[in-house]
């Protein structure tokens, strides 16, 4: 079985191995709940990215979003990332993990004047406004500390990006950007704001996209608005297209490669003079990861095949959320035990909290399973709902691997909770 499109995450013996290392050392290690993310999958996507821009200056930056780990960060940051931001915690994650200011877009639809300034300060290179109001804040907010903010303004081009709706981004019904027929007129007013500079045009329109026709059609409207802008005198220097690509999470998918969507969005933008940004989040971590968790009891029924383990909706809401797939494989593949069809539970008090429905495992009591494509928009998610204890983290280099985020603790949980006098 290919377990995914790189050679860093295979069975040697029956073993489940990430790069040098076996998962089942790792579980026994670290213990379980367990990510673990591999450093050369991260390595070999983002430079797939940095390969694929042949003609066009590409800058891209990360999603920090779809996984905020500080050593993640740093990694990406030593390629030469740039990021992609949603609040002023993730500007300070950047900072903290050795990320160039001056390669951060900032995004979301809510900042707040605390988070521009912190913004400002720090010297990113672009804002990425979504509303008018937001705008005139921004130019207060600025021309009030003598500084300039570089503006993109994210437009929802209303594609259909045909992915879950919850997280489709780019329709008229959703509530990011500003809309086409409304973006000329807010150009035409930053273009008369202080401490506003215009240098770009923006645009994210759902993530796990399969197919290349959605951002097609985006960059195709986007490309008529510039010229509209260019005729009432205002150019721009970059066009972004967010993120958006998605991943091969059933292992039969077949997503765009990196050098085939750059290769189309190139072909658009030839002559155009643009320069390039994109914010790709789970097409460079989401298939590094895995989320290993420990069969504790097996409770089959007449009806159904349960095996609670120990990972619940609190480390992956994934499969609750959008009723997202991912893969569940065993960590030693040799079993004595039947294959049966099991529904992979949490301990959550929630019907809910699963995993996976309906996998075929041959499972007995204490068994590793590994989560494939976990590395985006999973431990990022997690909460400690039912007072549970967020999972730790390990990155895997070659033979190496490093603790790059600890098992929470009881009095992690209760920080800063009081009792009464
Ligand atoms: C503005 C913005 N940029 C980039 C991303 C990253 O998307 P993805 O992880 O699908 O590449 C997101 C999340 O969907 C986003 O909201
Ligand atoms: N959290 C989503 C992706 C949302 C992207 C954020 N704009 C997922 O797990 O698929």
């Amino acid at each position: 079985m290919k377990l995914n499109d790189h050679n860093h995450i295979y069975y040697q013996n029956g073993q489940l191995q990430m790069e040098g290392v076996a998962v089942s050392e790792l579980a026994k290690q670290y213990g379980t709940p367990l990510y673990l993310y591999s450093s050369s999958v991260i390595a070999d996507n983002f430079n797939a990215y940095k390969n694929a821009a042949k003609s066009i200056p590409t800058m891209v930056c990360y999603a920090i979003k779809a996984n905020s780990n500080l050593a993640i960060l740093q990694a990406l940051a030593k390629l030469g990332a740039g990021f992609d931001i949603v609040s002023g915690g993730e500007l300070q994650r950047v900072l903290q993990a050795g990320g160039d200011a001056s390669k951060v877009v900032f995004s979301g639809v809510g900042k707040t004047a605390d988070e521009m300034a912190l913004a400002l300060e720090a010297g990113v290179h672009c804002f990425n406004v979504e509303s008018d109001a937001e705008l005139s804040l921004l130019s207060r907010v600025a021309s009030q500390r003598g500084d300039t903010a570089r503006i993109s303004l994210r437009v929802n081009p209303d594609v259909d990006p045909k992915t879950h709706p919850y997280i489709s981004t780019g329709l008229r019904d959703n509530k990011f950007g500003i809309t086409f027929e409304q973006a000329p007129a807010v150009y035409q007013r930053a273009a008369g704001l202080p401490g506003i500079e215009i240098v770009g045009v923006d645009c994210h329109i759902g993530s796990q996209l399969t197919e290349l026709a959605p951002f097609n059609d985006a960059v195709d409207r986007l490309l008529e608005l510039i010229a509209e802008l260019k005729a009432q005198g205002i150019s721009l220097e970059h066009i972004d297209m967010g993120g958006g690509l998605g991943i091969n999470y059933s292992g039969s998918e077949a997503p765009p490669t990196k050098s085939s969507y750059l290769a189309a969005l190139e072909s658009k933008l030839a002559n155009t003079g643009l320069s390039l940004i994109l914010e790709p989040g789970r097409s460079i971590v989401g298939d590094a990861g895995v989320l290993v968790t420990q069969v504790q009891y097996l409770k089959p029924t007449a009806h159904k095949n349960f095996a609670i383990v120990d990972a619940a909706m609190n480390d992956n809401i994934r499969p609750a959320l959008y009723q997202a797939e991912q893969r569940i494989v065993s960590v030693t593949e040799t079993s004595d035990a039947p294959v049966q069809t099991w529904d992979l539970v949490g301990p959550v008090c929630e019907s809910a909290d699963f995993i996976g429905k309906d996998r075929p495992l041959a499972l007995t009591a204490g068994d590793y399973l590994a989560q494939l494509d976990a590395g985006a928009y999973c431990f990022g998610m997690a909460s400690n709902y039912n007072t549970r204890a967020r999972a730790a983290e390990v990155l895997i280099a070659g033979d190496d691997h490093w603790l790059v985020r600890e098992r929470e603790t009881f009095a992690d949980l209760i920080r800063g909770e009081h009792l009464l006098p």
